[in-house]
This record gives C-alpha cells, sequence and structure tokens, in this order.
C-alpha cells in the first residue's frame, strides 16, 4: 500500500527523532555549538559595519584620526572569529565521531544477533552499502552539515535586522528577491531529486553486483562467465553514466540560473544606492556594507537550499538504515528465557550438554519457500554418530540447522537432554555446538589464531595439542613460519584439505557435545584423504555427530544412517541392516557402485 505524504513526514519525523535520540549524551555539546554558530554569524554581522566605518570615517573625511583603535578592534574581532571557528570544528567533530560511531556500533550487533534466515537471502553488497555509505550521510547530518549550514541562519536573521536598520527601502528591496530566489531553487530542486535518486539507486546496484563478482570470483572464472559479466556490467555502468550525466547538466543549469539572480539582485542594489549616495541620502559606506550584505546573504541562501536535499538523502538513508536495525531476529531467546539467563555469568552454571536431541512431530518451512518437513520425529542418543544421506535438496542440511536451532520448528519441538530447546539460552546451545562447513571458513589472521577461535583462553599449548590431534601439526610444521603463517582472507592461503584440519582442530577446542561434519565435496588428496578420515574419528568421539555425508562411503561407518527423502526419514539404520533391507540407501549404493563403474 502506498504511503500518503503526511505518512511519509510523520515517518521521516520519527526517524529523525530516533537519529536525535542518539545524541541525547552529546546534548550540552551540540547546544554549545549552537551556541558558536550564534556567535560566528553575529561576528560575521559586525564585519560590513566595520567596512562602513572605514569609508565613512577615513575614507570620506580623508582623516586618519582613531584608525588604530579600528585596526585594533578588527584585528580583536578576527581573533575572536578564530578562536569560535576552532571551537566550533571541535565541538560538532566530537558529535560526529561520537554518532558515527554509536550508528556503526548498532548496526554491527544487530548483524551480529540476526539469525541464519537473514543471510540466507540479504545480499552482502547491499549489508556493506548500508554500513559504509549510509552510516557515513546519516553521521553526517545532524552534525558536520547542520555545523557547515546552521549558521547561515542566524546570518539571515542578524543581516535582515541590521538592513532594515541601516536603511529600510534597500533592506526591504534585497529581502523583496529572496522568494524569487527560493522559487528558483525549489524548482531545480525538483529536477535533481529524482535524479539523485536513480543515480544512488543505480551506484548502490552496481556496488551490489561488483562485489558479487569479487567474492565469486573463482566461480566466475570456471564457469567462464567473465564476458557475459563484463557486458552486464558494461551495461550497469553505463546506466550509472547515463543518469549521472543529466544529473550534472541540471546542476550546471541551476548555477547559471542562482548566477544570473546574484548579478541581477547586485545590479539592483548597486543601481539604487549609487543614486541614493548621489541624493546624500545614504553614505558610501553604507552601500558598500549593503552590497557586502547581499553577495553574502546571497551565498547563505544558496547554502541552505543544500538542506533539503541533504535531509531527502538522510531520510532515504535512515529508511535503509533502521529497516535493517529493526530486522526481526527470528531465532531468538524468549523474554522468559532473557529474564532467566541476563549474562554470561548465568550461563556459565549451567551444565555440559549431553547430546540427546529428539524431534517430535516437528514442521518446518523456510519463510518464502516451500514446505520441508511435515511432522518429523526423531530421536538421537547422546554419544551417536548419525550420517544423513539423500539427494541434493532433500533436507539433510535443513534438518541439522533445526537441531542446532539455526532455524526452529514452525510446529512441534525439538529437545536437547529431554528440554525443548526455546526454554534454553541460544548461547549455552551454540557453546555446546560444533560445526565444521563444507568449506571452513578461517579468518586472516594466523594458523594459531584461527584455532585459538574454538576457545580464546587456550594457551598455545593446549592449540598445538588439539592440532596435534587432528593430525593438522605435520602440515603446519612443514609450513615455514608454523602456527604464526597467515592463512590469507577466508583462509584462501591454505588447500581445502589443510583448512579442513585447522578447522577440526578448532572444533576439537570448542570440546561440543553436538557436532556437525558438513562432508567436503571437493576431492583432497588420497593421503589427505587418509588423514581427514582419521582427524574426524578423533574428533567425533564421545560426542553426538551428524555427518552430512555427500559420498556414501563416508556413511558406512556411522552408528545409524538417516535416508532422507522430500523432507522425511525414509530409513534408519546402520549400513549393514539398510544394505540387507534392499530399500532406498541400498539403490542409492548400487547406482554410486555403477556410476564409479562407468566412470
Ligand atoms: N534459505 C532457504 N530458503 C528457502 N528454501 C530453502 C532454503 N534453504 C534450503 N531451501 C530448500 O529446502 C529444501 C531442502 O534443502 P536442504 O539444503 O536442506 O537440502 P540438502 O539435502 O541439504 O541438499 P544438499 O545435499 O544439496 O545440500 C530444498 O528444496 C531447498 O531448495
Amino acid at each position: 500500500m502506498k504511503k500518503t505524504d503526511t505518512q511519509i513526514q510523520r515517518d521521516g519525523r520519527r526517524m529523525l527523532n530516533r537519529l536525535l535520540s542518539y545524541l541525547k549524551p552529546y546534548r550540552r555539546e551540540l547546544a554549545f555549538g549552537i551556541f558558536v554558530l550564534a556567535v560566528l554569524a553575529a561576528l560575521d554581522t559586525i564585519f560590513p559595519i566595520m567596512l562602513r566605518e572605514g569609508i565613512d570615517r577615513f575614507a570620506e573625511t580623508g582623516s586618519l584620526e582613531g584608525i588604530w583603535e579600528y585596526v585594533g578592534i578588527y584585528i580583536a574581532l578576527i581573533a575572536l572569529s578564530t578562536v569560535f571557528v576552532s571551537l566550533g570544528l571541535k565541538s560538532w567533530a566530537r558529535s560526529w565521531g561520537y554518532l558515527l560511531n554509536a550508528l556503526r556500533r548498532d548496526l554491527f550487533g544487530k548483524l551480529e544477533c540476526l539469525s541464519l534466515d537473514y543471510y540466507d537471502t540479504a545480499r552482502s553488497g547491499w549489508i556493506i552499502e548500508r554500513f559504509m555509505r549510509d552510516v557515513d550521510i546519516i553521521a553526517f547530518f545532524p552534525t558536520k552539515f547542520v555545523h557547515q549550514r546552521g549558521s547561515c541562519v542566524f546570518r539571515l536573521v542578524f543581516f535582515a535586522v541590521v538592513m532594515l536598520a541601516l536603511d529600510w527601502r534597500m533592506g526591504l528591496i534585497i529581502m523583496a528577491t529572496i522568494p524569487l530566489i527560493l522559487l528558483l531553487i525549489k524548482f531545480f530542486s525538483i529536477l535533481m531529486i529524482k535524479r539523485q535518486r536513480e543515480t544512488r539507486r543505480q551506484g548502490s546496484d552496481m556496488t551490489a553486483f561488483f562485489s558479487e563478482t569479487v567474492t565469486g570470483a573463482k566461480n566466475i572464472k570456471c564457469l567462464n562467465l567473465e564476458d557475459r559479466l563484463t557486458e552486464e556490467f558494461h551495461e550497469q555502468s553505463t546506466q550509472v553514466k547515463k543518469v549521472s550525466m543529466s544529473l550534472i547538466r541540471v546542476n550546471s543549469a541551476y548555477a547559471q540560473a542562482i548566477y544570473f539572480m546574484g548579478c541581477l539582485t547586485m545590479g539592483i542594489v548597486v543601481t539604487l544606492g549609487t543614486s541614493l549616495c548621489l541624493d546624500y541620502s545614504m553614505s558610501v559606506g553604507t552601500l558598500a556594507a549593503f552590497i557586502s550584505y547581499a553577495t553574502a546573504l546571497y551565498n547563505n541562501i544558496v547554502s541552505l537550499s543544500a538542506v533539503g536535499e541533504r535531509y531527502q538523502n538522510c531520510k532515504a538513508a535512515m529508511e535503509r538504515f533502521f529497516s535493517l536495525l529493526d530486522q526481526p531476529v527470528r531465532v531468538d531467546d524468549t523474554p522468559e528465557v532473557k529474564a532467566q539467563y541476563p549474562d554470561e555469568a548465568a550461563i556459565a552454571h549451567l551444565p555440559k550438554l549431553h547430546g540427546g536431541i529428539t524431534f517430535e512431530n516437528v514442521h518446518f518451512s523456510y519463510e518464502d519457500g516451500q514446505t520441508v518437513f511435515r511432522g518429523l520425529n526423531l530421536t538421537i542418543r547422546p554419544g551417536e554418530t548419525i550420517a544423513l544421506v539423500g539427494e541434493t535438496g532433500a533436507g539433510k542440511t535443513t534438518l541439522v540447522n533445526l537441531a542446532c536451532r539455526f532455524y526452529e520448528p514452525t510446529e512441534g519441538r525439538i529437545l536437547l537432554d529431554g528440554q525443548d530447546y526455546r526454554n534454553l539460552p541460544l548461547r549455552y546451545i551454540y557453546k555446546n555446538l560444533g560445526y565444521v562447513l563444507q568449506s571452513p571458513h578461517l579468518f586472516s589472521g594466523s594458523i594459531l589464531e584461527n584455532i585459538r577461535y574454538g576457545r580464546l583462553d587456550a594457551t598455545d599449548e593446549e592449540v598445538k595439542a588439539a592440532a596435534r590431534m587432528v593430525y593438522a601439526d605435520a602440515f603446519i610444521s612443514r609450513l615455514a613460519e608454523g602456527y604464526q603463517t597467515d592463512v590469507g582472507e577466508g583462509g584462501s592461503l591454505l588447500s581445502t584439505g589443510e583448512r579442513q584440519l585447522v578447522s577440526f582442530a578448532r572444533a576439537l577446542l570448542v570440546d561440543p557435545s553436538i557436532l556437525v561434519l558438513d562432508e567436503a565435496t571437493a576431492s583432497v588428496d588420497s593421503e589427505t584423504e587418509v588423514l581427514i578420515s582419521k582427524a574426524t574419528e578423533a574428533l567425533i568421539e564421545g560426542r553426538t555427530t551428524f555427518i552430512i555425508a555427500h559420498r556414501l562411503s563416508t556413511a558406512r561407518g556411522a552408528d545409524r544412517i538417516l535416508v532422507v527423502d522430500h523432507g522425511a526419514v525414509v530409513e534408519d539404520g546402520t549400513h549393514e541392516e539398510l544394505m540387507a533391507a534392499r530399500g532406498y540407501y541400498y539403490r542409492l549404493n548400487l547406482r554410486q557402485y555403477e556410476n564409479e563403474l562407468l566412470a
């Protein structure tokens, strides 16, 4: 439903209030900043008066009597201006820095607590744009921008009062041009706003596209998509250029129109002022002061004209920013759980999970997808190794994601050690959980640091012991810098097998009760495969383990194999039992065997 103008205005005000509430701790600083702006505007109002004095007292009379006092006052005014400019700069910069930091901190906090479903659908480029660009735009508006333009408001008021006091006829004529200038500004801002929005939208799409091509660079090369993507990028970039050029044309027409109006106003001031001077009804000094005021007034109005555009920019950025900040966290602790376990200390008292998991009549569907599970019942005993097999899209990952509470059932419940896991704090569940992804993510930094992410207080010796237990020590020792070797962004400087072993060591340090191993589909050499299989055995010892098996051979040693098909567990048993049953699993094995023979 389209919003009415009143609703849009109300939303705008609400967002602005929300933004200003961030600055509450800095309200004294801001009040001082506004005071400084008023003082600077007052000083700027005095300078044309000084000019008038100088011309009328010295130039017109030819006498230099009192010139030193005059120079002294002039220097004092300049010194005062300098001091207040510097005070203003510091005060507004502090508020800006604080606001920028607070907005980034809140957004980062939100991104950290958003559940998986959000990341499944959101584009990373879009999120990065909010974090970098929007936060900058928002923090700039109520601080640095107000600092730049705030004194214009004071100046306009002070100038108007002084001009009317000096000569009301000239004052009124100069002020009569203001509505004309405002009309001109309004006309051009309508033309500009549309083009600016389009430029930003296109720019944002281009950034998101660019970010996806950088993160997916490897796939793009493998799929030979370079030419198609380059073409697509050229199209996007041409569009951006087109809208930018159109904006530049309107901008330039605006600058010319304003310049013309400025010259016209000045012409009127000089003509009228000169005739008043010739009549002796105005001094030359007063005319010079009026020329000064008219020029400054004009510049100030043009400066203020940017407020509307900046506000629209800031409003659009606030809409995107707050929409991200207000994203519902779908998997979160209930208020009762939050009250019962308010902090880490309360969670630390909970005993380690044994790892028993029960699915009771679990139904699940993704937010905008089809139903995956309808009434799934399943009991997993503590310490069991469960291999999940099934065709792609059967629901293996979804089953594990539900067990780990990355998603929650839409109906039914899941029990951990006999308790509905919604009654347990999320952080506690995640503390008891280890997840080794198909292609494990390593963070930029050394191998030592990467393993230590499993338990931040682990000593170097404990880290090395964990690496030894999962057979990662051998390859790490062969590296020139050993444990201090930098793994590169995402671990790109290590091979897939090495990344797996490092992530196994990390998982071992976590010492989880429930472990998920998403088997890597990428092939590794046979020596590494043996190492990984030995490491897996060491890692799963004594833990409830889910192995998402992409190769049936991996499933063979599991205590139980669950065959998942179209969101249901259709077979459940050991390898021998399922082979003897000659059902789905048997056929899957047969098919894989035939494929291997044909290969
Ligand atoms: N985030 C999501 N949003 C909507 N639908 C999803 C999402 N993730 C998975 N699905 C759908 O849910 C179904 C089960 O997917 P799931 O990833 O659990 O299968 P899988 O057996 O693990 O497949 P694979 O072996 O290919 O990883 C599929 O139809 C899939 O398209």
